[in-house]
């Protein structure tokens, strides 16, 4: 846990970067410090592990005031990304990501098997480890300051805007990355973006900074967007915060309706109970394994059991957000869309109103 406590920063030409910070950032978690330009961000990370002094108050890493320790003693526990990389340009991949085991005096040999380790944990090829930082993409060295900053495995990890200076379509790649890096890993992360649409997707909790260094709102992504709590932070939060909701909440968040499933060869009576039943003029014709085969209007069906059944594509998998549904949803013949699991097998039906009562 990593707590502050009307934490300020004052620069010695009287700029007030950080504005009596009242945080507590729960151990596990990944925590994104999210705001304008100027607000204070990162140098309330960079107090963490006191590349900035507080002018006043403290930060207490698990109960422990920060300052109790030596600070080299301090970083040894916390990893740091910086943006751009920050990686040392006239040293090899292999030796930027050795830095700190060498530091702590680790053998060679434990050194070697770490930086393998490390290269094929962050989804490089170990020949990389050659190279020097120019001789690698943008987003490869991202790669390479992350395993950096994770070499000592340490349990914090401090990151500096690491993603932004990627494209769009690489961001979006290192941020899956790392959310299935983090889950595996579980470690304390502080994330530091000015860019609200990554701290929705990667952070357990989001901290939204307004000017002059002031906390405006510290919730979950999901609590933010549905009760922002003042109309900075709803300018903040930008355009339809409640599709970005939805793309937060798994399909299997929503309550399902009734569906009107019939079987293959279903007579003309069965079709039009299971229609009554759900209130509808269609029903879904599934296989034996559950498996959708199509759907027909009732009155159609009751005319000619044999025909052939109208396609239906409005499916969504079990992983899906409701986004995705939402998506699947607007292109519906039908106005629903069936959740199905990994085998294709019908899981459920989920119309307009499940999305709406999964948002209220
Ligand atoms: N060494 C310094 N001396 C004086 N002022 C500083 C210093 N470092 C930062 N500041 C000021 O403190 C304020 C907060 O800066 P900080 O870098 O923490 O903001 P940020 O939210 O991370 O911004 P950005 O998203 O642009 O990186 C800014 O007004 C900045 O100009």
């Amino acid at each position: 846990m990593i707590e502050f406590s009307s934490v300020t920063k004052r620069f010695p030409d009287g700029t007030v970067a950080v504005d009596a910070l009242d945080l507590t950032l729960a151990t596990g978690e990944l925590t994104v410090l999210v705001g304008p330009s100027g607000c204070g961000k990162t140098t309330s990370l960079r107090m963490i592990n006191r590349l900035d002094e507080a002018s006043a108050g403290t930060i207490a890493i698990d109960g422990v005031d920060i300052r109790q320790h030596p600070v080299t003693e301090l970083r040894r526990g916390i990893g740091y990304v910086m943006q751009h990389s920050g990686l040392f340009p006239h040293r090899t991949i292999g030796d930027n990501i050795a830095t700190v085991p060498r530091l702590l005096g680790w053998d060679k040999k434990r050194v070697a098997a770490r930086v393998d380790e490390l290269i094929e944990t962050v989804g490089l090829e170990r020949d990389m480890a050659k190279r020097y930082p120019h001789q690698l993409s943008g987003g490869q060295q991202q790669r390479v300051g992350v395993a950096r900053a994770l070499a000592a495995d340490p349990p914090i990890m401090l990151m500096d805007e690491p993603f932004a200076a990627v494209d769009p379509i690489v961001r979006k790649r290192l941020q899956d990355e790392f959310l299935a890096l983090q889950a595996r890993l579980g470690k304390t992360i502080v994330f530091v973006t000015h860019d609200i649409d990554e701290a929705i997707r990667l952070g357990d909790r989001i901290a939204v900074f307004g000017e002059g260094g002031r906390l405006a709102q510290f919730a979950t992504p999901n609590e933010l967007l549905a009760a922002p709590k003042s109309d900075f932070v709803v300018d903040f939060l930008g355009a339809e915060p409640q599709l970005k909701r939805l793309s937060l909440l798994p399909v299997s968040a929503a309550a399902t309706i009734e569906a009107p499933l019939i079987a293959t060869g279903a007579t003309a009576a069965e079709a039009t109970s299971a229609a009554d039943t759900a209130a509808t003029d269609w029903v879904l014709v599934v296989d034996g394994e559950r498996r959708i085969l199509g759907w027909h209007r009732v009155a159609d069906y009751a005319a000619d059991t044999a025909r052939a059944p109208e396609s239906f594509d409005a499916v969504v998998g079990a992983g899906d957000t409701l986004r995705a549904a939402l998506g699947a949803l607007v292109i519906s013949p039908l106005g629903v869309v069936a959740r199905v699991d990994a085998d294709g097998r019908f899981g459920g039906l989920l119309a307009q109103s499940s999305l709406h009562r999964a948002l209220s």
